[in-house]
């Protein structure tokens, strides 16, 4: 699925220093999507080699290029959940690692897990969500249904296809207990990207960054495993407010698809999915206060330097609240749909 000519240019390529790609690469305030996407896969190269996964775990060089391009081909292209996600996402890990010196609370294999799972955790996502799976009596559906957590086990199945494939496996050298070790972990992480799971676990979390954070206790780096998955499966919450902006528009612009396809199969979508009824920057709000403000509120509480990532945070909440003063205010006068320019 990957032309041999691209993996071997890939494979060749001198690996560029993180500098390479903007001086603030390895800061929290860089935007991720800014790198262009054909050279997004050379920039992936460049954290595992800064991250020192390349020699740690000795991973060959066309074994990794391969991998890489397959990861990529193996996500579609809806609004929102494609593979410039997936890498925004994996940027966000990156600088997790470096910038709280994840290494001093994580085993390394940890660490090579949770970056390996950034980049998988939603391949071949349709721009559709679980229920939307179970409503629609997908083939997905079908297959994990029972179990939950429908969409997260098809990107781990598909993330184990490619592991599987031949010259793709970047696992290949690891000490057979390392092997198992590291695929039961990218389980675990994927699987920890449901939302419902995150909602599910974040009382353990804020528990375990109250009390002080043991680096001997499984319980308390699975938990940081979830948190930093989550972290950075939310980034874009994290970065200036045009960015946000813009990541809200694809976001709806997948949820009213969604909502579209609903109404086709006869069914009512929930408020957020319905470009009749959603008030978006209502429903931006009612996330960054249940879902995104939690996450990185905790995460300052664990880590100091994410004090900057929880304000950015703040802020762009403070836009959408802006906006719904804006809209009210105007729908004292005509009630059109407003442009949010700010
Ligand atoms: C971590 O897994 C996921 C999976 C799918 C998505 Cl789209 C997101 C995600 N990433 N950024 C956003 C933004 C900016 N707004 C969102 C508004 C609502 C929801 C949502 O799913 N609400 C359902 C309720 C049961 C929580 C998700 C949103 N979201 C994260
Ligand atoms: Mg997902
Ligand atoms: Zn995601």
């Amino acid at each position: 699925k990957v032309a041999s000519e691209e993996v071997q240019e890939l494979a060749q390529s001198e690996i560029p220093p993180p500098s390479h790609w903007h001086p603030n690469f390895s800061k929290f305030n860089y935007p991720p999507r800014e790198v262009p996407e054909d050279e997004t896969p050379l920039c992936c190269l460049s954290m595992f080699e800064d991250l020192g996964f390349i020699s740690r775990w000795r991973i060959k060089r066309d074994t990794l290029a391969r991998f890489i391009l397959m990861v990529k081909r193996g996500y579609r292209n809806p609004p929102y959940h494609n593979w410039m996600h997936a890498f925004a996402v994996a940027h966000f890990c990156y600088l997790c690692i470096k910038n709280f010196k994840l290494n001093e609370y994580m085993e390394d294999i940890e660490l090579f897990a949770l970056f390996v799972s950034c980049l998988c955790h939603d391949i071949d996502h349709r721009g559709t969500n679980n229920s939307y799976q179970v409503a629609s009596k997908s083939v997905l559906a079908a297959l994990y249904s029972s179990e939950g957590a429908v969409l997260e086990r098809h990107h781990f199945a598909q993330t184990m296809c490619i592991v599987n494939t031949e010259g793709c496996n970047i696992y290949e050298n690891l000490i057979s207990k390392d092997y198992q070790h590291v695929l039961d972990l990218m389980r675990d992480i994927i699987l920890a990207t449901d939302l419902a799971h995150h909602l599910k676990i974040l009382k353990n979390i804020e528990a375990m960054a109250k009390d002080k954070f043991e680096k001997t206790n499984l319980k308390h780096r699975k938990l940081l495993l979830c948190l930093i998955m989550t972290a950075s499966d939310l980034s874009d919450q994290t970065k200036p407010w045009d960015s946000t902006k813009h990541i809200a528009a694809l976001i709806y612009n997948e949820f009213f698809s969604q909502g579209d396809l609903e109404k086709s199969l006869g069914r009512t979508p929930p408020e957020m999915m319905d470009r009749e009824r959603a008030r978006i920057p209502d429903l931006q709000i009612g996330f960054l206060d249940h879902i995104a403000l939690p996450v990185y509120r905790v995460l300052q509480d664990l880590f100091v330097e994410a004090k900057v990532v929880h304000n950015t945070v703040k802020e762009n909440h403070r836009h959408w609240e802006k906006i719904c003063a804006l809209i009210k205010l105007r729908r004292g006068g005509s009630c059109e749909q407003m442009s949010y320019e700010q």
